[in-house]
């Protein structure tokens, strides 16, 4: 029988790294290896988590008696690099460099290329990454903001919003690179994309501040009112971003990031709890109606996945806004373990190139 390919898997995360040995598409490990609030606030930044990070993930494949030389590759979640095209990278110099600097800003997924470098430079095997957040196919209309100085982004869940549109374009009988859809992830960051034919022609950046509010973040917000609070609370952007990345969104109404608690309070009564969550379906509704048009209402189908879609009472809400525009399929959670160690071996099997970072 063939022998498959060892992978290790790394996604570091804000609060946690998970890490997974896979055989093929068949996880043979998985682990969530927790960071406290305690242990990480002793970072200035992101990057200085380095060794942390690094520590904890070889320990851990140590502990379980992982033998590091029957690995054929590393791969990880990437990071705030360039924009760049959905796909598979080899990490090199130029990426760990972009990395190490944040190239578009901090993210814990920085530290994924970087790891999985300085590991597979000692075994001699190449490491990748997949799908990053950077991930830009934007067409050229999606670019302009309305301010000449401020281009528009593309940061968003490109990983799981990419793995789950091919599973929805196949559960359609269509290609991914045929079909037209509406993926609208729902984690502690919303994001909503526009899929034509295999591309994110146009998506909400996600973490800088486009789009609906979300469990952890604010979303858009009216300039002129965000310039004044900032200006009569003297903050400079790094407390501001703090503030809006984090804990804005439904935390800062509620004080909780968790979808089952603010659930669990509209059930028992909490009639505030209630309108910031509908509230925050309703944003997500008119972001999803904004991309219809992009597609000129040619919608194969709307596709929500993330966290936040287990909700019956959120999806229940959500489908009667959106109901009209086309068929909506619900992926709930993400699979990016799963999704990393696939982008690998699509180029360790050759049925893809793997691209290069420049
Ligand atoms: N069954 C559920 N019902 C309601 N909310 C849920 C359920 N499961 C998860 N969530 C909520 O989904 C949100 C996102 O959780 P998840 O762990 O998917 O996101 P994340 O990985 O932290 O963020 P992101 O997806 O933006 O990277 C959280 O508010 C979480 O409480
Ligand atoms: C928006 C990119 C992914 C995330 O941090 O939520």
């Amino acid at each position: 029988m063939k022998k498959e390919h060892r992978l290790l898997v790394i996604n570091p995360g804000s609060t946690s790294t998970k890490i997974a040995i896979f055989d093929g598409e068949k996880p043979l490990f998985e682990k969530k290896l927790s960071h406290s609030p305690e242990e990480l606030n002793e970072y200035d930044s992101i990057i200085d988590q380095y060794d942390l990070r690094k520590e904890s993930i070889l320990s851990t494949l140590d502990e379980q008696g992982i033998n590091f030389n029957k690995l054929d590759a590393v791969v990880a979640r990437g990071g705030l690099l360039k924009p760049i095209s959905g796909g598979t990278y080899r990490v090199n110099d130029l990426m760990i460099e972009h990395l190490q600097q944040g190239y578009q800003g901090e993210h814990a997924s920085n530290l994924g290329g970087i790891i999985a470098k300085e590991i597979s430079k000692q075994l001699d095997i190449p490491s990748y990454i997949v799908d990053p957040v950077v991930v830009d196919e934007l067409q050229d209309l999606a670019r302009i903001s309305g301010f000449e100085p401020v281009e528009r982004r593309s940061i968003f869940h490109a990983l799981n919003q990419k793995a789950v549109a091919r599973q929805a374009a196949s559960s359609l009988n269509k290609s991914y690179e045929d079909a037209n859809l509406i993926v609208v992830h729902l984690g502690g960051g919303i994001s909503v994309g526009v899929h034509e034919n295999g591309k994110v022609i146009d998506v909400n950046n996600a973490l800088d501040g486009e789009g609906p509010f979300s469990p952890e973040r604010s979303g858009g917000l009216p300039n002129a009112d965000l310039v004044k609070y900032s200006e009569t609370n003297n903050l400079e952007w790094k407390d501001l971003k703090r503030k809006l990345i984090g804990n804005g969104g439904i935390v800062s109404y509620l004080n909780t990031n968790d979808g089952r608690e603010v659930v669990d309070r509209i059930e028992s009564g909490d009639e505030k709890a209630k309108l910031i969550y509908d509230a925050m379906i309703y944003q997500t509704a008119k972001e999803v109606g904004s991309c219809a048009p992009v597609l000129k209402g040619s919608i194969d189908g709307i596709v929500l996945t993330g966290g936040l879609a287990h909700d019956d009472y959120l999806v229940t809400k959500l489908k009667q806004y959106i109901n009209f525009l086309g068929d909506v399929l619900v992926f709930p959670g993400e699979d990016e373990m799963q999704s990393l160690a696939e982008g690998c071996l699509r180029v360790l099997r050759g049925e893809e190139p793997a691209k290069e970072y420049s």
